[in-house]
C-alpha cells in the first residue's frame, strides 16, 4: 500500500543527500553525506514503495541509488527539470541545462505565494530565481559561503579561516574573522541585490529561503517577511503528490 509515510524524497546536493518523508516534509530533512546513512533509513522504515529523487550529481550516484532501489523492490522516480509545471514557465532555452534543485526550489516557493518571488538557495552553490506571474525571468549562480571561503584561502598565500559562519553581520579584527565577515557580507550582497532586482520589476513580492547555510540570514528574520522552507524536498513533494494522488491511501 503507498502511503505518505511509505514514499521518500531525496535531495541529491553538492555537499549533502537530504531526505524526508512525504509525511514529514515540513520537519528538517535528514542529511548525510553518505548513500550508507540513507539506505540505513530505507531498511529501518521497511515499508518504503517510492523513492523520489533529485540529483546535482553525476548520473554514477543516481544509477547506484537506482540499483538499490530495484533490490528492495522500491520504485524509483528521478525527477528532471520542465520546461512548464504547476503554473511555471522556465526561461531557459535549454532547461536540461538547469539543475533541478532550482527548478523544484520555484516549485516549493510557487505553493507558498501567489505574489511574485525571488527563491534563495544558500548551499555549496547560492542560487537565486526570480519568478513573476508564474514566468522565471532568470537567476544567478553564485560561490556559496564555503566555495568563496576555501577559494580565497586558496588563492592567498596570508589569508587564513577558521570553520565559523557567522549569523550576524559585522566586521572582522583579525585574519579569520575578516574572511568569516567578508564572506558573509558577500552572501548579504546577493540577497540585497536580489531584492533590487526583483523590486525593479514588480513591488510587491515574497522571499523563500532553504539550503544548509540558510541560517547566515538568521539576523534579518525579525525585519523582513522571509520564509523559511526545505525547498527541493518539498517541490519534490509536489510532484509526488500529483503523481501518486490516487494511489495514496
Ligand atoms: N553535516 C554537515 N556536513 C557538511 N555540511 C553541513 C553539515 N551540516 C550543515 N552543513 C552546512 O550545509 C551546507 C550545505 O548545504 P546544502 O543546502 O545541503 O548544500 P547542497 O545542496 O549543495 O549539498 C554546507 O555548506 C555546510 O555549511
Ligand atoms: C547551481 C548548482 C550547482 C547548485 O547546486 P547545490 O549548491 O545545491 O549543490 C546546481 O543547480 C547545478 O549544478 N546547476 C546546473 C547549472 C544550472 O543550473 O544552470
Ligand atoms: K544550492
Amino acid at each position: 500500500m503507498v502511503t505518505e509515510t511509505s514514499v521518500l524524497l531525496v535531495d541529491v546536493g553538492n555537499t549533502l543527500i537530504k531526505y524526508a518523508l512525504l509525511s514529514n516534509v515540513h520537519e528538517e530533512p535528514k542529511a548525510s553525506d553518505s548513500l550508507e546513512n540513507l539506505f540505513s533509513f530505507v531498511d529501518v522504515q521497511k515499508n518504503i514503495t517510492h523513492l523520489y529523487i533529485a540529483s546535482v550529481r553525476n548520473q554514477d550516484m543516481v544509477d547506484e541509488i537506482s540499483t538499490m532501489c530495484a533490490a528492495r523492490n522500491i520504485t524509483f522516480v528521478e525527477k528532471q527539470t520542465e520546461k512548464e509545471a504547476f503554473g511555471i514557465k522556465n526561461s531557459y532555452a535549454n532547461v536540461q541545462k538547469m539543475g533541478v534543485d532550482r527548478w523544484l526550489a520555484m516549485i516549493c516557493a510557487a505553493e507558498k505565494t501567489k505574489k511574485a518571488f525571488f527563491v534563495m538557495d544558500v548551499g555549496t552553490a547560492i542560487t537565486v530565481d526570480f519568478v513573476v506571474n508564474g514566468q522565471h525571468l532568470g537567476g544567478w549562480i553564485v560561490p556559496g559561503f564555503n566555495v568563496m571561503r576555501d577559494a580565497l584561502v586558496a588563492s592567498t598565500k596570508k589569508v587564513f579561516a577558521n570553520d565559523e559562519i557567522p549569523t550576524s553581520f559585522g566586521v572582522g579584527t583579525d585574519t579569520e574573522e575578516c574572511v568569516a565577515t567578508g564572506c558573509h557580507a558577500a552572501v548579504y550582497g546577493v540577497y540585497l541585490s536580489a531584492v533590487d532586482y526583483i523590486s525593479s520589476k514588480q513591488t510587491e513580492f515574497d522571499i523563500i529561503l532553504g539550503g544548509g547555510d540558510k541560517k547566515v540570514f538568521a539576523f534579518l528574520e525579525s525585519a523582513v517577511n522571509i520564509r523559511p522552507a526545505h525547498l527541493v524536498v518539498q517541490g519534490l513533494a509536489r510532484y509526488a503528490r500529483k503523481e501518486l494522488g490516487d494511489f495514496l491511501a
